[in-house]
């Protein structure tokens, strides 16, 4: 049976865990090759490996999305192994949480430049390295969708106590996505968002203690949840329970495969039915 993303070439930040692990892998699977970006080089070397191992093409890209030049450099990986790029998905963050009489402007900053300026500058960086390939297809009579999928949350979407900083930039991607829904159609590029609500992962697992911390851009970040809060959210969700990160990449791939070529602008919540939180 033929794949359905046969020799698309994908772009996806944080993709050495979690859900853009579980993206790459997906994609992959399916005929993709994929520029593996993460901040931590060993988990991205990691799924570069998985992927050359089930037969794919995958190259990596380490760096923090949020440095000034880190757009230029991606897009610039994807041209220079596969010439040629289809799909971004702009998934790497994470969340740093304070009410906001304690939250400093360093946490402000941080979560509007990983979630909403680093999406904006990958994208700007990828404007005319796709304005250039569709020219040359149209030049040659063919049409050739291309994908971007941005990652929200329904922080973003519903708010989320202690999240001003995270919801705020959450809520921004969607705003751009519906802007370059419509500045993209003539590139024949379709742009589209998904909203997870709780997956589990290193972000939201349920530690011990509820106090784990991770290394993130040089800073000890909480990651994590109480199990006891954990148990809580999953009673609110109607399907019972958290998702998988395969399942959340299950959402983004329905954006990539042809079925969905005349869909843009559209936010997917993929949250197991939770409407607010
Ligand atoms: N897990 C959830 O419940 C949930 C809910 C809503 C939205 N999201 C969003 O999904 C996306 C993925 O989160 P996850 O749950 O898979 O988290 P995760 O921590 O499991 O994986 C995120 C990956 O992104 C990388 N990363 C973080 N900052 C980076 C940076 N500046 N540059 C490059 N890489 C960076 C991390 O090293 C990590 O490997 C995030 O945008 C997150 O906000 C997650
Ligand atoms: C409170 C819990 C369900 C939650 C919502 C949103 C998150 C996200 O990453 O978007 C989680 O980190 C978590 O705070």
């Amino acid at each position: 049976m033929s794949k359905k993303l046969e020799g698309k070439v994908a772009l996806i930040t944080g993709s050495g865990r979690g859900i853009g692990r579980a993206i790459a892998l997906k994609l992959a699977a399916d005929g993709a090759r994929v520029v593996v970006n993460d901040l931590d080089a060993e988990p991205a070397q990691e799924v570069v490996e998985a992927i050359k191992a089930m037969g794919g093409e995958a190259v990596a890209c380490i760096g923090s999305v949020s440095a000034p030049d880190f757009a230029e450099r991606f897009v610039g990986t994807a041209v220079e192994h596969y010439k040629g790029l289809d799909i971004i998905v702009n998934n790497a963050g994470y969340t740093w949480d304070s009410v906001i009489q304690k939250m400093t402007d360093e946490q402000w900053y941080a979560m509007l430049d990983v979630h909403l300026t680093a999406p904006f500058r990958i994208l700007r960086a990828a404007q005319p390295v796709i304005r250039s390939l569709v020219k040359a297809e149209q030049d040659a009579g063919l049409r050739n969708i291309r994908k971007v999928v941005n990652i929200s949350s329904v922080a973003g979407l519903f708010g989320n106590a202690g999240q001003a900083n995270y919801s705020t930039a959450k809520a921004g991607i969607t705003g751009m996505t519906m802007t370059l829904a419509k500045e993209w159609g003539r590139l024949n590029t379709t742009v589209n968002c998904v909203a997870y609500g709780f997956i589990k992962t290193r972000l939201t697992e349920a530690t011990a203690d509820g106090n784990a911390t991770a290394e993130i851009e040089g800073r000890e970040i909480k990651v994590g949840i109480n199990p006891d809060l954990m148990t809580m959210l999953e009673r609110s969700i109607p399907l019972g329970r958290a998702g998988t990160p395969q399942e959340a990449a299950g959402s983004v791939y329905m954006f990539c495969i042809p079925e969905s070529d005349y869909v843009s602008g559209q936010t997917l919540i993929c949250s197991g039915g939770l409407t607010g939180i």
